[in-house]
């Protein structure tokens, strides 16, 4: 069986879980209690809505910026006008680490969603332990029960739902423990990104539910017409982190926006 890049990603994941669980990785964390700072509140709240990605390489581009800083690009993105961070901790296919997130949490004070793939509530727990306020939630890569469990789950650890969806039957998944509905314009299994994904899947929210658009935003002028169609949130990765100086490129993102 030939396996699309979505079911790579879940098999290894499967594998890292279990070798996470078996070497008691969750249990040598450090437990710090901290309030969980809320993302839909700040989304609701702020004016440029922008949740910047911290990103390293991803399955469709490749490497995108190797040695990019934990310890000076999530603050640099907070200072420029950023109202959340995304941090990938996925190390296979998108060159992050659990490290990556548990660096930039003393340093920034703004939401941090942790961006994986998240198939186990072994891996809520561990979002929880390295300081994550908000968790994903992928409909493509979970059934319609396990994504309802993880939710609840994630619920009672404090922690924040984005569930993500990227087409009209995955509306299904959308209960009351979801925070945000993200509406992925990149298909995860063939990689074409187009944001009107976004402006036909969107009308179809119930009302109620904070939205977000996330991948191939590239033109504040994006912004704009997002925002009319009522988003609040705008997931950015690339458009930043190809630069040399992403939090640079923020704040002239930012700049034209106003
Ligand atoms: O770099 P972009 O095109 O701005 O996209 C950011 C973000 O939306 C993308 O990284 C993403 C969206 N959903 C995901 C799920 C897993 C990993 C990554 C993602």
């Amino acid at each position: 069986m030939i396996m699309n890049i979505l079911e790579t990603i879940i098999a290894k994941k499967q594998l890292e879980v279990a070798t996470g669980k078996e070497n008691g990785y969750l249990e040598s964390l450090n437990k710090i209690n901290r309030s969980h700072l809320s993302l839909k509140k700040a989304l609701e709240t702020s004016s440029t809505g922008i949740i910047a990605e911290f990103k390293r390489k991803s399955p469709s581009k490749g490497w995108i910026y190797p040695d990019a800083d934990a310890t000076e690009i999530p603050s640099g993105y907070e200072k420029a006008g950023a109202t959340a961070l995304s941090i990938l901790t996925d190390e296979s296919f998108f060159g992050g680490s659990l490290k990556d997130l548990q660096t930039a949490r003393p340093l920034v004070n703004i939401p941090i969603l942790r961006k994986d793939f998240i198939i186990d509530p072994y891996q809520l727990h561990v979002a929880k332990t390295i300081g994550a306020d908000v968790i994903l939630l992928i409909a493509t890569a979970l059934d319609k029960k396990s994504c309802a469990s993880l939710a609840k789950e994630a619920k009672s650890l404090g922690l924040e739902v984005l569930l993500e969806i990227h087409e009209e039957p995955e509306l299904e998944y959308i209960t009351p423990d979801i925070d945000i509905v993200g509406i992925n314009n990149r298909n995860l299994k063939s990689f074409v990104t187009d944001v009107e994904t976004s402006f036909q899947l969107g009308e179809k929210i119930p009302d109620g539910y904070l939205k977000i658009s996330e991948s191939g935003i590239s033109d504040p002028h994006t912004i704009k017409e997002l925002r009319a169609a009522g988003f609040k949130g705008f997931l950015i990765g690339e458009t930043f982190m190809k630069d040399d100086n992403p939090a640079q490129e923020l704040a002239k993102f930012i700049n034209v926006l106003d």
